[in-house]
């Protein structure tokens, strides 16, 4: 399918906000919801900007996959449970979710635990180490598309910042040569710093825009996990864009995003131009 019919497909979704006409990202009968009348654009990081939410499922299985092996957990990890109990959330509380989808409760532990420890802090840092080997292996870039929106909305001077529950949020930003576009970074550092709760609750968005001086009326979120879409939306946040990199469109419109994209692609000029 094109991504033009792509878009309309999109039309068929009611969204609630008021969303001026004219848009340059959006020159032609385009049928996304267009961004120009809002005053920031905040955006998820893993699955949205960078395709790192592929290194963190990897990472998630393969760490699940030892530690359910040595615990003797009947039921297997699959990437099912990636999306229900891990996806946009912070590393500890996925930790917390995804042991407790098996009926299993472990003493918090402290940040500094090693991997070898039997606590939620020594399994997330464990998750962590494979991790970090990938990103080093593999490197990362941004989704093409991510990036032409980015260097599209600079050019605009609009507004924007980038949300993410993870604490690796900085280095996969500098890896990808995008950290100079974002003044604004609420990450899973900062949420520890700070004491804000995880996606789904709002705590993070909001801190954001008001980092900006912002309403959440005026900003609009670009989120690919259904806690983040949930967060935002229960934020108020002005527009919430869903990007579907696996959760499922239905899942996230049901989590409350006003319109769900295949890929940010779909919100630069280029898609908006009627010669295409
Ligand atoms: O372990 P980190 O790097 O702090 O990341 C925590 C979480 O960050 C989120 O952005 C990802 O969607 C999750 O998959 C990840 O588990």
């Amino acid at each position: 399918m094109s991504r033009f019919l792509s878009c309309r497909r999109v039309s068929d979704t009611s969204f609630r906000h008021q969303v001026p006409q004219e848009h340059p990202l959006n020159t032609h009968e385009s049928v996304l919801p267009r961004l120009n009348g809002f005053s920031a654009v905040l955006f998820d990081l893993d699955g949205v900007l960078t395709p790192t939410a592929e290194l963190h499922r990897y990472a998630w299985q393969s760490m699940f996959t030892e530690v359910f092996a040595e615990k003797g957990v009947t039921s297997p990890y699959t990437d099912d449970d990636y999306f229900e109990y891990l996806d946009g959330k912070r590393r500890y509380d996925g930790v917390q979710s995804m042991l407790a989808s098996r009926g299993i409760v472990l003493p918090l532990g402290l940040p500094a635990d090693p991997p070898t420890a039997d606590t939620v802090a020594g399994i997330g840092n464990r998750k962590n180490d494979y991790f970090a080997r990938a990103l080093e292996e593999r490197g990362i870039r941004p989704y093409p598309g991510s990036q032409v929106l980015v260097d599209e909305l600079f050019e605009q001077r609009m507004p924007m910042g980038v949300v993410s529950s993870s604490n690796n949020a900085r280095w996969v930003l500098t890896s990808a040569g995008l950290i100079e576009r974002f003044p604004v970074i609420v990450d899973g550092v900062v949420a520890a710093r700070e004491g804000l709760a995880s996606k789904p609750a709002p705590d993070m968005f909001l801190f954001a825009a008001a980092q900006m001086n912002l309403q959440p009326a005026q900003v609009v979120v670009f989120e690919d996990a259904i806690s983040g879409v949930a967060s935002a939306r229960a934020g108020h946040f002005g527009l919430v864009v869903g990007v579907d990199r696996g959760a499922g469109r239905d899942a996230l419109l049901q989590a409350g995003a006003d319109v769900v994209i295949d890929d940010l692609e779909a919100y630069t000029s280029e898609a908006s131009d009627p010669q295409r």
